[in-house]
């Protein structure tokens, strides 16, 4: 009986020691996880593209990041598996965007969305305007409540897109009903504190860039110090506009604080088009566009280019605006810099503890 007892014993110490191991790798897993984007320095923000079959997601990926010609979009297969790009042109713009095949089937056991949506700041949701959108709006109600609950600071944003099919009134309609709908479900499940963002989005136009550019600015912690060095540059320069732009995926990831005209923000995509070839630091443009506005372009960065719009009265003190841009210019670069020694200490702090956690896994593997 003794003899039974002490075999028992053992067998339930060796049962402990299993289940502890299992636990600690499991731990060391999610650790490794967790870490693997930070390792080296950068935490990427994620943004999911999401939306049922055929909405026009990888049409969105296409033309804003690998300039695609809209009408090439037609020619696209169907994704069907998860396609993940790093965009980081910029210093500003540096992000993951994952594009997903379809919608998603939560109850799938190979998917693990607590993973994905951990890591994300911002759910684009795509919705096609020019079908019935009754399964989408179930499916961004099942998709948004999902992910809130894994991770509520997630930006939910909502693209009514291909409304390039129809007439103003009819996007208007169409936004309100979706808006609406929405929202009431969302109420209904006493989730109202759930924010979502609505755009009407189209490839044939500059629609998808300003959405895309909205959403990213979302995810730039420095916007609101770049919006405020872009107003006190405006205001001591006599400019009436200023956008600061990613020239080669043609957002804007700052403006100052004066409203966006959209005929403005036309002109700058058109222009920004233009200069994203053969682009070196003297880059800049004057282009008179009626006899009292011109649009001034100058670059900023390699990846960063300034539009202006101002009066042609106001252009006669050029000299005065180019002395001011050099000393935004030094501020973006000063901007940049504390980024800059942000990430290296955060690559310091996860290799300190990547090599701290190895050493711990190194003592328990060895019992002595
Ligand atoms: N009219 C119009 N058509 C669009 C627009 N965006 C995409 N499309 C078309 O919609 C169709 C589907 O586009 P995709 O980008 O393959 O859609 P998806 O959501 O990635 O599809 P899956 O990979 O099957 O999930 C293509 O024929 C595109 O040309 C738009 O803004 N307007």
């Amino acid at each position: 009986v003794t003899s039974q007892r002490k075999h028992l014993r053992d067998l339930h110490l060796y049962t402990l020691n299993l289940v502890f191991l299992f636990c600690f790798y499991l731990f060391l897993y999610y650790v490794v996880l967790g870490f693997s984007d930070s390792l080296n320095g950068e935490v990427k923000p994620r943004i999911l593209l999401m939306g049922l079959r055929r909405s026009g997601k990888s049409s969105i990926q296409k033309v804003v990041f690998h300039k695609m010609s809209p009408n090439e979009t037609l020619f696209l297969e169907s994704t069907n598996k998860i396609c993940r790009e790093d965009v980081s042109s910029s210093s500003f713009v540096s992000f993951q965007i994952w594009d997903f095949p379809g919608q998603i089937d939560f109850f799938d056991p190979t998917f693990d969305y607590e993973m994905i949506f951990r890591g994300t700041g911002a759910l684009i949701f795509v919705i096609d305007a020019q079908d019935d959108y009754v399964e989408a709006l179930s499916r961004l109600h099942l998709t948004v409540t999902r992910a809130y609950k894994v991770n509520p600071d997630i930006s939910f944003e909502v693209f009514i897109h291909k409304v390039d099919g129809l007439s103003d009134d009819h996007k208007i309609e169409k936004q309100r009903d979706i808006h609406k709908r929405a929202n009431d479900d969302l109420a209904d499940a006493g989730l109202e504190r759930i924010h979502l963002s609505f755009y009407l989005t189209s490839i044939y136009d500059h629609s998808i860039f300003e959405a895309f550019s909205k959403v990213v600015q979302k995810l730039i912690p420095q916007l609101p110090t770049l919006e405020n060095l872009l107003n006190i540059f405006i205001s001591n320069s006599g400019i009436e506009k200023a956008f600061l732009f990613d020239v080669v995926s043609k957002i804007y990831i700052a403006t100052d604080s004066s409203p966006v005209d959209m005929q403005t923000y036309e002109l700058c995509l058109a222009d920004t088009h233009e200069a994203g070839l053969p682009y070196d630091k003297e880059s800049m443009a004057i282009i008179h566009l009626n006899n009292t506005t011109v649009m001034y372009l100058k670059e900023v960065t390699k990846f960063l280019a300034m539009v202006c719009f101002l009066r042609k009265d106001s252009f006669e003190r050029k000299g005065l605006i180019d002395y001011n841009f050099h000393c935004f210019k030094k501020a973006i670069q000063e901007v940049f810099d504390v980024r800059l020694k942000v990430q290296q200490n955060r690559k310091l702090l996860s290799q300190r503890r990547w090599s701290k956690l190895t050493m711990t896994n190194g003592v328990i593997g060895n019992p002595h």
